[in-house]
């Protein structure tokens, strides 16, 4: 196993990220995957098809932005290549989550067209950026595939933009991005809850 600076703590981050994930119920059976940048050209991410609330250092390996393995033979998550995605494109993300939050899951399937839009939500100023909640979050979902590299290709124009933090995969999850694990971890949890919200309003109209 290679050994560079930084990868032990990352280590430790994401197996905390995997605990707190999982007793919330976001990463169910083995759904869902994190990463954290280690330097400008690697990141830790987690192996492919490991229970996410039941991490050991050696269920977190090291890639580049393309995925490619250092110093390992095994199968990086199998969507390695979103995260490496949003280090390339984006040098203030530290974190990367990926999870399949129940009411992110369901808002996707309801939402028609190839964006959400939170507003009027106290919630929101958890963002970097938002401080008001008359501001608008705006959250690009795109449609499931199994081809990775043609999903990452359809959000990419989108990444760039400062204020997107968030983008939700039809029926699938969503992606979130941060500039450590702690704030990412108070954004999943930010959006679970407002995605919950929307969900109770749309009912109750
Ligand atoms: C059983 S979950 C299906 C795959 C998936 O969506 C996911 O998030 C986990 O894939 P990984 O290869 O990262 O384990
Ligand atoms: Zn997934």
């Amino acid at each position: 196993m290679i050994d560079l600076p930084g990868l032990a703590r990352a280590q430790a981050s994401l197996i905390d990220a995997g605990r707190v994930l999982d007793r919330a119920n976001m990463v169910p059976a083995t759904g869902g995957n994190f990463s954290m940048r280690l330097d400008e050209h690697f990141m830790a991410v987690t192996v492919s098809g490991r229970h996410k609330g039941q991490l050991s250092g050696s269920d977190i390996m090291v890639t580049d932005f393309e995925c490619v393995p250092l110093g390992s033979t095994l199968k990086p998550s199998d969507e390695a290549l979103l995260h490496g995605q949003l280090y390339r494109l984006r040098p203030d993300v530290g974190a990367v989550l990926h999870t399949h939050c129940r009411a992110a899951t369901a808002l996707s399937c309801l939402v028609e067209g190839d964006e959400l839009v939170l507003e009027g939500l106290e919630l929101l100023k958890v963002f970097e950026g938002i401080t008001t909640h008359e501001a608008r979050l705006r959250i690009p979902v795109v449609d499931n595939s199994q081809d990775i590299p043609a999903l990452a290709r359809e959000v990419e124009p989108r990444l760039p933009q400062d204020d997107c933090h968030v983008y939700l995969i039809r029926g699938h999850g969503l992606y979130t991005w941060a500039r450590d694990m702690t704030r990412c971890l108070y954004q999943v949890e930010a959006l679970s809850a407002l995605f919950d919200c929307e969900l109770t309003v749309r009912r109750c109209r």
